[in-house]
């Protein structure tokens, strides 16, 4: 047993995908963790990916692989196919969004 960062190893990224209406603010909170403040956003076309490295005690931290999908209606018939994949497969949904 173990908290999830304790169980990825230094190898391993964790995976994270970010959905949500437009305008929720996900593309806000990506670069708010990347480069620690607030950068003004325009609706997100397809979709933003960072690595960052978070934070979780340790002196490695953890590396995080976000991916920022956009929320406009014309998109989110995308996002719901997404659902239909494991999430931590970045190679499973990245033919996906390429598509969007
Ligand atoms: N007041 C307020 N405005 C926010 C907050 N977070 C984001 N915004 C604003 O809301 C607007 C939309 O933010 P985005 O981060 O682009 O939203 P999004 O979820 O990425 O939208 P899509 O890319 O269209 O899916 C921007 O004008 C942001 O400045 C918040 O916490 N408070
Ligand atoms: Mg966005």
């Amino acid at each position: 047993m173990g908290n999830i960062s304790s169980n990825i190893s230094a190898f391993q990224s964790l995976h994270i995908v970010m959905l949500g209406l437009d305008s929720a603010g996900k593309t806000t909170v990506l670069y708010r963790l990347k480069f620690n403040e607030f950068v003004n956003t325009v609706p997100t076309i397809g979709f933003n990916t960072e690595k960052i490295r978070l934070s979780n005690g340790t002196a490695k931290g953890i590396s995080c692989h976000f991916w920022d999908v956009g929320g406009q209606e014309k998109l989110q018939r995308k996002e719901k196919e997404l659902f239909i994949f494991d999430a931590t497969e970045a190679t499973c949904i990245y033919p996906f969004l390429a598509e969007m």
